[in-house]
């Protein structure tokens, strides 16, 4: 166990992580602040969920110099509610020190930014579009950045965002500590880190599997046209509180999210084609809860920090084993408990041996639930519900209209009826899905990076040239605006 008070951060911090209710170091924190505190450049590696952020920024937040009005640290994300994610959580780190730290990202009024740059915050965090914009139009300076910080590394290189970031670090001055952090640290990351890093200390948290060991996760065997009944009765079975469904293409995630919705889930969509605000409010809504299930695409969802998401379903195998990891990783993160499930059809069987290969992890197989099964499980959902009611011990305004009803009918029957009404009886209403192509079988086990995502396109570079995407869709990727 390590306090931070022993790893040399200073007591005006201390005072914030006091008040995030952060009691005790995470090993990647444990092993990181300490050689970050001392300017070394890194590559950070641990499990989804374990920290990463406050790793990297509990030291660059110590180290700003408050006085200074000047940009002195920044972080590149891949996408824009990354960066109002990571940026949120550095605020309360140095809410103590009164830091601060602003999220520039596409989609917003770049006046606004502006505006906001103009208050000489201390950190900037923001996806590579628009920093660099901002560079360009000389509303941004980086000549006094000490720090440079690019998380998800692995998901920029594969997003095509090589080139903006080279623009970027180009800017900043070469004396500066660079910091690069994943759950995943593919091969090609290693192109990254030679080009510009400084002798970069490799610091991977230990660990048999690279998935955390408080995810439950499952397979199950199915033909693609039963996959949607098999998801909708494991939702029934499971009832999870939050659930992330993962779709393998825009279009796929459009189409998951109506068919929920016909079916009596609230599900809504999130991707790199719905506009900002979209987006903003998708996410806000599956926050505070009034969405149940959030369906994504991989990049979407990458990073995400919500709390209360107890199950994730890969509705399509993802396409590598970072992927899924990182899929996966919605859930099981600060030490709560999560249950993954991933659906795999006859000819993809293969994906699942290299997940499993990768992650050092097996899942376990879980058959298809039947319709009675599904039944009973939304069953058992109303009968915990009606128990809770009865301890909440709330109910002196409905006594007198259930000692009527017992009176006439035999409590069995008064009950059955009850839970007859309040159960949400398994849907069958059709439902309209294409067809997804199965992964091609698999024989080349180190596909590249570029490759992966077809028809995923989200904030991507201008240079980026998906070619399987454009060859299979016949159509052209669309871009979102910076
Ligand atoms: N030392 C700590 N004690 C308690 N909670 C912590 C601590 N450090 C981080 N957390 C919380 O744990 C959660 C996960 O942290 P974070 O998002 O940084 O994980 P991550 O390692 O970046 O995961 P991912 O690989 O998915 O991006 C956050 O809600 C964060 O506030
Ligand atoms: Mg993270």
């Amino acid at each position: 166990m390590t306090l931070f008070e022993d790893l040399g951060i200073s007591p005006a911090t201390l005072k914030s992580l006091k008040k995030m209710g952060f009691e005790e170091a995470t090993p990647i924190q444990a092993e990181t602040i300490p050689m970050s505190l001392q300017n070394k450049d890194l590559i950070g590696q641990a499990q989804t969920g374990t920290g990463k952020t406050a790793a990297f920024g509990i030291p660059l937040i110590d180290k700003i110099e408050k006085e200074k009005n000047h940009i002195q640290g920044i972080i590149i994300a891949p996408t824009r509610e990354l960066a109002v994610q990571v940026s949120e959580e550095l605020y309360k780190i140095g809410s103590g020190k009164r830091v601060g730290v602003l999220a520039i990202y596409g989609g917003q009024d770049i006046n606004r930014q502006i505006r906001a740059l103009k208050k000489g915050p201390h950190i900037i965090v923001g996806t590579p579009g628009r920093l660099l914009d901002h560079i360009n139009r000389k509303t941004i300076r980086l000549d006094n950045v000490q720090t440079v910080i690019l998380d998800e590394a692995d998901e920029m290189l594969n997003m095509g965002f090589i080139e903006d970031i080279e623009s970027i670090l180009a800017k900043v001055p070469e004396e500066r500590q660079t910091l690069l952090f994943s759950a995943t640290m593919p091969g090609p990351i290693q192109k990254i880190a030679e080009r510009f890093m400084k002798d970069p200390q490799v610091i991977r948290v230990k660990a048999r599997e690279m998935t955390v060991p408080s995810i439950e996760q499952f397979y199950v065997e199915v033909q693609e046209k039963n996959k949607f009944d098999v998801m909708t009765r494991l939702l029934d079975i499971q009832s999870p509180e939050l659930a992330i469904v993962f779709g393998r293409t825009k279009r796929r995630v459009d189409e998951l999210a109506e068919a929920l919705n016909l079916r009596g889930y609230t599900a809504e969509g999130i991707h790199g084609d719905l506009s900002q605000a979209k987006r903003m409010s998708v996410l806000r809504k599956f926050k505070e809860g009034s969405i149940d299930v959030l369906v994504a695409t991989d990049v979407a969802a990458r990073g995400l920090d919500i709390s209360g998401v107890t199950h994730v379903y890969n509705f399509d195998i993802p396409q590598d084993p970072e992927s899924y990891v990182h899929r996966i990783g919605r859930t099981g993160r600060a030490g709560k408990t999560g249950m993954a499930m991933t659906f795999v059809t006859p000819r993809e069987k293969s994906y699942l041996s290299v997940v499993e290969r990768t992650t050092k992890r097996k899942m376990e197989r879980m058959k298809a639930p039947t319709l009675d099964q599904a039944l009973e499980g939304q069953q058992r959902a109303v009968v915990d519900k009606i128990v809770q009611t009865i301890e909440s011990n709330n109910l002196q305004y409905y006594r007198q209209a259930a000692e009527e009803l017992l009176s006439d009918h035999d409590p069995a029957t008064v009950v059955a009826s009850v839970l007859k009404m309040l159960t949400k009886e398994p849907d069958n209403t059709p439902v309209r899905l294409t067809e997804e192509k199965p992964l091609p079988m698999r024989r080349d086990r180190d596909k590249k990076p570029q490759d992966r995502r077809r028809g995923q396109d989200y904030n991507r570079n201008k240079n980026y040239k998906p070619r399987t995407a454009a060859k299979r869709t016949g159509g052209k990727p669309s871009r979102t605006p910076r």
